[in-house]
């Protein structure tokens, strides 16, 4: 292909002043294959009608915008890094649109999940709790490590983020639970507990507990125990910065080029299945 040919990825970026979506904006400016085309946020965000880029302090010459279709209109790809609910009002103008979409949105209902995949049949979406590549190698090691402790270990699940998470436990953790309780024969909905307070009783072994932490600026830990008879084992990850999400993200564009429906998560993206 001569540089002639060339014809970048066309990407809007919704909530595009928060933490992820400014994140977002910087490594599509970086990324050389990506280009910015659209901005989405709420009516009531102050950031309506300025660059994209203000934040940073390099222009993008995109303009911010709550109006979902004009928004959206000439680009490919929607990165979704927002709230459930803006995440479906999203999806419903991707699917009028032909827009692919990459979720990185946490904290949705079964309903929601229920939407997000009848939609896939129209569209291709990538989504995921966590676009980090190290996570998603987590994920492998601890379906692994639950293979081989499905008996005589409890296991507990820690997390902790920043004070202006709003949903817990965490997405990452939620799926932490789901691959171990998979990998053991369990069903998360069955075996999981998310809080203790008085007098619980003795710890039911089959149980998979939660425990969540809220403070400061921590971006994002996880911790898988198995605790067993004179052992335990810890397995975690943590990051010290958000641009592993929004590498990972772009990786999700790039797989998402030559699809036309599909639901697909970061294994199918980093060819981890
Ligand atoms: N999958 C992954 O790898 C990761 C997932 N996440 C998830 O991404 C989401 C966003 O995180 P973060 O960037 O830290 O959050 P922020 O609050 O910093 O950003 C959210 C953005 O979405 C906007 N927004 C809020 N409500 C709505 C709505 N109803 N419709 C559309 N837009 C809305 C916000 O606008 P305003 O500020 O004006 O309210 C803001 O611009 C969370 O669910 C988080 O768990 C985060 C990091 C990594
Ligand atoms: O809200 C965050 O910040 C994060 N949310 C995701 C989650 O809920 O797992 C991913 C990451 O941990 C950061």
């Amino acid at each position: 292909m001569s540089a002639a040919d060339f014809q970048p990825l066309r990407v809007c970026v919704a909530g595009a002043s928060g933490r992820m979506g400014q994140m977002l904006v910087d490594a599509i400016r970086a990324s050389g294959d990506c280009q910015l085309s659209g901005a989405l946020d709420i009516p009531a965000s102050p950031a309506i009608g300025q660059d994209a880029g203000a934040f940073g302090g390099e222009p993008t010459g995109v303009a911010i915008t709550a109006d979902l279709a004009a928004g959206l209109a000439g680009s490919r790809f929607l990165i979704d890094f927002t709230r459930p609910e803006g995440t479906l009002a999203h999806l419903r103008e991707c699917v009028k649109q032909g827009v692919n979409l990459v979720i990185g949105t946490t904290g949705f209902s079964d309903a929601q999940k229920a939407e997000i995949a009848e939609a896939s049949k129209s569209i291709a979406i990538v989504m995921a709790p966590n676009m980090s590549v190290g996570v998603n190698v987590t994920l492998k090691l601890l379906d692994m490590a639950a293979r081989a402790m499905s008996t005589g270990y409890d296991i507990e699940i820690i997390e902790a983020h920043h004070r202006h998470k709003i949903d817990a436990p965490s997405g990452t953790a939620l799926k932490m639970g789901e691959v171990v309780a998979q990998a053991m024969g369990r069903d998360l909905k069955d075996c999981a507990v998310y809080a203790r307070e008085g007098v619980t009783g003795e710890r039911d072994p089959s149980s998979i507990g939660f425990a969540t932490i809220r403070g400061g600026d921590i971006v994002g830990d996880h911790t898988v125990l198995f605790a067993g008879t004179g052992e335990r084992i810890e397995i975690s990850h943590k990051s010290s910065n958000r641009a592993g999400y929004a590498q990972g993200s772009l990786r999700a564009v790039r797989f998402l080029a030559d699809k036309t429906s599909g639901l697909y998560d970061m294994f199918d993206v980093l060819g981890l299945r």
